[in-house]
């Protein structure tokens, strides 16, 4: 949704073909010895030279585009670790899962981390391949995570044929790898760096996690105090260990584990500050903010004196508020976003009047359970993870990911967020069941969702929810309508695509209707929905997966291929419904309107021809079918008579504008009987344009209806709560930025 899809865009098409040839390529190899014919020498200066060359890459002027490419997908390992059988480099060939095996290997060279991290690796036979290790996060590149001489199992290798002809052993599924301690017994005697007479007590080995910790080793920091917990500790070394420990996981964003721990330490009788404080913690980052007071009221009961916890019980009882009440500091939230990089904001999700349950037709849909107004507040979600791409930055790459499975490319930051939601399913798999609940098509997950401990996170499978429920997303949905309100064209355009993106899990839950009845904005990473109309309890929200009005004038079914199926809404019915000659005038008069428009506003009585003509093709009432073709050429010409001081014909046609969206009005039309009250009867659709338009109204009744001006503004107000999410910025906006007659705003804020 609203992502930029270039699948169809011959440049990219060209990228697509080229990978699909490779792939074809790679595949007549298959079976074929995965050993190269490249020496160890020359495998490991062509890698130093690699990574040189990407270590002294320019400073970059412009945006550059890295592809990452998404192969056909394959099952993660799910036996048992026991049970496989050891393979060495030269046993495997190309193009294979070597399902049932493993093999055992050691870095021999730094990393090199682009789309994945990379590295040459040796097994005990010193035969070398390059290993890909894909949605790994930050943590390899890190300073000590992954150096020369790390041992790492790989779980029923592939390897394949890179796109420059080289072997590389490629890794999706971050359960398919295995980072092995230098003091496990599967590192053969020869790789370990020195057999000490190390002292291996507990305590000993706590020490060591210490060491490491300090030196932001974390992943050996962890072995070390798992080693302390396992080598008979005193309770008292136990309960240090598991604090250290858990500690250790707050840093590394395993809060499921870090929760264990402590709440192993907590057990204790008297449990201590440190463990109330991490626990509370810990249930803050699993956004469990109720029990995250809780624990802070423990905290404070028995450690009053801590202040740093009593900040942290202010912000936990913050997100509670939030959460319980859907209140937020909506002016506070657009500073955060504009300030963060990313824009993550620190806050809770409200979940208001809205239920998952089944539809008719189309699987699970959201429902309102109880009446609800246009303009009130539905839902204000936090991503489940979000990938930003800061427009404005000259650094930040875009990839371009290429879907072998489903043959689409998408522009942006779709890789990036394939890789956040692996990672922090992989670390937290307590989200894991929500978030696999989620629509995946005909895609079918394997069952064991963990094996020897360790959580299974099909990539694969988590590609393809993301692939069929993520939202591209401006930084804010106020700078969106901004733009679109300044009338410039491109903006607009940017407005329908964007390269930021993210997985909202509610949200994901809505389907599409062109005649929808709930929009969503964005504040940073929140997603807000309001509810379009006034709805019934047990109404089905639908939003736009694609804007009925970038579709085109033809008459084409909406495209929504990508989610695959065909809207079968009230507009999209009329379209099919509606004669062939029908269809084409109304794609011709549309075509003279442009033209008329284009050229100028002194050929206002042939545009109300036009208009007439056009409104002639429907044969329903509005308020049944929208009549988008009249939205603009309306609202376009109520904004020429506004430019030109002709209030009368400003209403008649600001009002036809919003008739033709499916708004049924009342008390609106001129002459106006003093004291009738405009009232919106029934809501249509809500677009951008809708608050200009109410805008319009608004300066027009200033001279004609002087009562209904400040009504006119209140339904803008409204308006422009829906379309922003907020309407604590709508007199920053619309006063200060409005003081066209026309509608359109001055200047960017
Ligand atoms: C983001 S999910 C929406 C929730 C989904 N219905 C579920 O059960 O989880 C998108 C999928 O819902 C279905 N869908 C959404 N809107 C639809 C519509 N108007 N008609 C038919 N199917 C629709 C399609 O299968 C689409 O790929």
């Amino acid at each position: 949704m609203d992502t930029y899809n270039v699948s169809n865009v011959p440049a990219y098409l060209r990228i697509l073909n080229g990978h699909k040839q490779s792939l074809k390529n790679a595949r007549n190899l298959k079976g074929r010895p995965a050993s190269s014919e490249k020496s160890r020498n020359e495998i490991l200066m062509q890698f130093s030279f690699r990574r040189l060359m990407s270590s002294q890459r320019q400073p970059k002027s412009s945006v550059n585009i890295r592809s990452s490419f998404l192969p056909l997908a394959y099952t993660p390992c799910t036996t048992s670790f026991k049970d496989l059988n050891r393979v060495m480099i030269k046993d495997l060939c190309l193009e294979t899962h070597h399902r049932g095996t493993y093999v055992l290997l050691r870095t021999i060279t730094p990393t090199d981390t682009l789309t994945a991290a990379m590295v040459i690796v040796e097994d005990e036979e010193e035969s070398v391949l390059m290993l890909q290790l894909y949605n790994q996060g930050q943590e390899l590149s890190g300073r000590n995570d992954l150096n020369k001489g790390t041992v790492i199992v790989v779980k029923e290798p592939y390897v394949k044929v890179m796109s420059d002809g080289d072997y590389g052993l490629r890794v999706d599924h971050l359960s398919d790898v295995k980072f092995i301690p230098e003091f496990d017994s599967l590192v053969p005697l020869s790789w370990r760096r020195k057999v000490s007479e190390a002292d291996e007590s507990s305590n000993s080995w706590k020490l060591k996690g210490n060491d490491f910790f300090n030196k932001a080793s974390y992943r050996a920091a962890i072995e070390c105090y798992t080693e302390a917990l396992n080598s008979h500790p005193s309770s008292e070394v136990a309960v240090a260990t598991q604090l250290n420990r858990a500690l250790t996981f707050l840093k590394t964003h395993r809060f499921d584990a870090a929760l264990l721990d402590v709440e192993e330490a907590a057990c204790a009788p008297s449990p201590s500050e440190k463990a109330l404080f991490r626990k509370a913690q810990a249930l803050y980052n699993l956004q469990r903010f109720q029990e995250s007071c809780e624990a802070h009221k423990l905290l404070r009961e028995r450690y009053p004196k801590n202040s740093s916890a009593a900040q942290e019980f202010k912000r936990a009882s913050a997100r509670l508020d939030e959460q319980t009440s859907g209140e937020y500091k909506f002016r506070l939230l657009h500073l955060e976003a504009r300030k963060r990089q990313p824009p993550h904001l620190d806050r809770g999700s409200f979940i208001g009047p809205v239920s998952v349950q089944p539809t008719k037709s189309h699987g699970r849909g959201l429902f309102t359970i109880e009446a609800v107004k246009a303009g009130d507040l539905l839902f204000c979600e936090k991503a489940f993870a979000h990938a930003f791409h800061d427009a404005k930055s000259t650094t930040h790459d875009l990839n371009l990911l290429i879907n072998a499975q489903s043959d689409t490319m998408t522009l942006g930051t779709q890789a990036e967020l394939i890789e956040l939601a692996v990672q922090r399913l992989y670390k937290n798999p307590s989200v894991l069941p929500a978030f696999i609940d989620l629509h995946h098509g005909a895609y079918k997950p394997v069952a064991v969702q963990e094996i020897d401990g360790i959580p299974i996170v099909d990539t694969f499978l988590v590609g393809r929810i993301i692939q069929l429920n993520c939202f591209g997303c401006p930084l804010s949905s106020r700078e969106s309508h901004m733009s679109a309100m300044r009338n410039d064209e491109t903006a607009k355009k940017s407005n329908e695509q964007f390269h930021s993106c993210g997985i909202w899990r509610l949200a994901s839950y809505v389907n599409h209707s062109c005649f929808s009845n709930a929009r969503r904005s964005f504040i940073g990473d929140m997603m807000v929905v309001r509810a379009t109309k006034d709805l019934a309890p047990g109404t089905e929200l639908t939003f736009w997966y694609k804007s009925p009005f970038t579709r085109d004038s033809k008459g084409d079914p909406m495209d929504l291929g990508h989610w695959g199926f065909e809207c079968d809404c009230a507009i999209c019915q009329e379209i099919q419904k509606t004669d062939k000659t029908v269809m084409s005038k109304r794609t011709r008069l549309e075509a003279d309107l442009q033209k008329l428009f284009n050229l100028g506003a002194k050929h206002s009585s042939r545009i109300e021809k036009s208009i007439s003509g056009l409104a002639e093709t429907y044969t329903q009432l509005a308020s049944v079918v929208p009549r988008l073709a009249l939205w603009k050429p309306c609202l376009s010409l109520a904004a020429i008579f506004a430019a030109s001081h002709k209030p009368k014909r400003t209403v008649e046609f600001g009002l036809k504008a919003l008739e033709s969206l499916g708004y049924v009005i009342d008390g609106g039309k001129l002459p106006h009987a003093a004291g009738t009250p405009l009232s919106v009867k029934e809501w249509g659709l809500m677009t951008d344009g809708v608050v200009g338009c109410w805008m319009i109204l608004s300066g027009a009744y200033e001279t004609v209806a002087p009562g209904l001006e400040a009504q006119a503004k209140q339904y803008a107000r409204i308006s422009y709560r829906i379309c922003v999410g907020e309407d604590s910025t709508f007199e920053e906006t619309y006063g200060k930025l409005s003081q066209r007659p026309d509608g359109f705003l001055e200047t960017a804020q």
